[in-house]
C-alpha cells in the first residue's frame, strides 16, 4: 500500500465516523423511577440503583427527570387545566391577581415587560401560608390546588435534596439542617405564546440560582438542556417531572454538581404552560464551597463565599435594570474563583 492509498483510506474511515457521529441521536436526558424512595421496607439496591444514575445525571447534565415521584397525576392534570383556564381569562381579570407595585416581593400575576426577550406571562406563589400571596379566587378550586401542587414539591425537593446528600457523600441530613427554613420557595405557573415565523424566545438561556428547580412541562414541550455546546430538548412525558439542579449545589459542591444552562424555545401551535418550583435557600444562609470538596481533597475552592440573600439582590437587579449587554447579565461565575 502506497503512502496515496494509506491516506485514502484512512480519509474515508474519518468521513464514516463523523457520519456516525452526525447520525447519533441526541442523548436522552436520564429518567429516575422514585418508587425504591417510596416502598415500605429496605429496597437498598433498588435505592442505591437511584442514587447512581441521579449522581452521574448530575454531573454529566445537572439534569434528570423522575417517575413515581409521589406528586398525584390526577393533580397535575388538574393543576394544568385550571392554569389554562386561568391564562384565557382577559389580562384586567389576571391583572386582579397582581402584587401592589410596592410590595417588597413580587407574588400574584404579570406578564415580561414588552422590551423583555422573554415571552411569558406568570402567576408565582410563596408557601401557601406566606402573607405576600395574591391567589386567584377563579376559577374556581384553582388557589386550592396550587396550594396542594406547592405542598407536594416542597415533599419531593426534600427527597431529592436528601439523595443529592448522599450522592455528595456528605453527613447525613447535612442539607437537610442547613437548608432548614422553606420560607423562601417558590412557585410558578407560566404560560408562553406560541412562536411567530421569526422569534420563538420563551426564556433566555440561564441557570437557576436556588438549590434544586422541580419543572411540570406540558405535552407540547420546549424546555432544552445545554451539554457540551449543543442544546438537548428535555421530552416531556406523562407524569414525568424534570429536575435541574441550581447554583447553591454547584458551589456547595465545588462544581461536583452542575447547575444547568437551561432556556424555553416556544413552541409552533401553541400556548405552553408549565409548573416550576423552586425549593431554595433562606437569604440569610452563607454559602460557599464545603471543605468536603476542597480543602479535605487538596483542592482550591472555586468560588468565593456569599450571603445567599446578595446575591438574589443582584439576580432581582438584572431584571430591573438590564445590562446593556448579556456578558453583564449577574450570574453564579461572579463569584468565581478565577
Ligand atoms: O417553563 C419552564 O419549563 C422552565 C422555566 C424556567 O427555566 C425558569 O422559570 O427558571
Ligand atoms: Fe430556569
Amino acid at each position: 500500500m502506497n503512502n496515496n492509498q494509506k491516506e485514502t483510506t484512512i480519509k474515508g474511515k474519518t468521513a464514516e465516523y463523523t457520519e456516525e457521529i452526525n447520525n447519533m441521536p441526541t442523548p436522552a436526558i436520564p429518567t429516575v423511577d422514585l418508587s425504591p424512595f417510596f416502598t415500605a421496607g429496605d429496597d437498598e439496591s433498588g435505592r442505591k440503583k437511584c442514587k447512581d444514575m441521579i449522581a452521574e445525571a448530575c454531573s454529566d447534565y445537572g439534569f434528570f427527570q423522575i417517575v413515581n415521584h409521589g406528586v398525584p397525576l390526577d393533580l397535575m392534570n388538574q393543576a394544568m387545566e385550571l392554569s389554562k383556564t386561568f391564562f384565557n381569562y382577559k389580562d384586567e381579570l389576571k391583572r386582579e391577581c397582581s402584587s401592589s407595585p410596592d410590595s417588597p416581593l413580587p407574588a400574584g400575576y404579570n406578564k415580561q415587560p414588552d422590551h423583555s426577550p422573554d415571552k411569558n406571562e406568570y402567576l408565582l406563589m410563596f408557601p401557601p401560608e406566606s402573607p405576600f400571596n395574591v391567589l386567584p379566587t377563579n376559577p374556581p378550586d384553582f388557589r386550592k390546588i396550587l396550594e396542594e401542587m406547592f405542598k407536594y414539591f416542597v415533599k419531593t425537593g426534600e427527597i431529592l435534596e436528601a439523595i443529592i446528600n448522599e450522592c455528595l457523600g456528605l453527613p447525613p441530613n447535612f442539607l437537610k439542617e442547613y437548608n432548614n427554613d422553606r420560607s423562601w420557595d417558590f412557585m410558578v405557573t407560566l404560560r408562553y405564546p406560541p412562536a411567530t415565523e421569526t422569534e420563538n424566545n420563551g426564556i433566555t438561556e440561564h441557570e437557576d440560582g436556588n438549590l434544586i428547580t422541580i419543572v411540570l412541562q406540558e405535552d407540547i414541550g420546549g424546555l432544552e438542556v445545554c451539554k457540551d455546546g449543543e442544546w438537548i430538548p428535555v421530552i416531556p412525558s406523562k407524569g414525568t417531572l424534570v429536575v435541574n439542579l441550581s447554583d447553591v449545589i454547584q458551589v456547595l459542591s465545588n462544581k461536583k454538581f452542575k447547575s444547568a444552562t437551561h432556556r424555553v424555545v416556544r413552541p409552533k401551535g401553541g400556548h405552553r404552560h408549565s409548573y416550576v418550583f423552586f425549593y431554595n435557600l433562606q437569604g440569610d444562609k452563607w454559602v460557599e464551597p464545603l471543605p468536603n470538596f476542597c480543602s479535605a481533597i487538596g483542592v482550591r475552592p472555586k468560588y468565593k463565599g456569599f450571603y445567599y440573600k446578595d446575591y438574589q439582590a443582584l439576580r432581582m437587579r438584572n431584571k430591573t435594570h438590564p445590562p446593556s449587554t448579556p456578558e453583564e447579565i449577574i450570574r453564579i461565575g461572579h463569584y468565581e474563583i478565577l
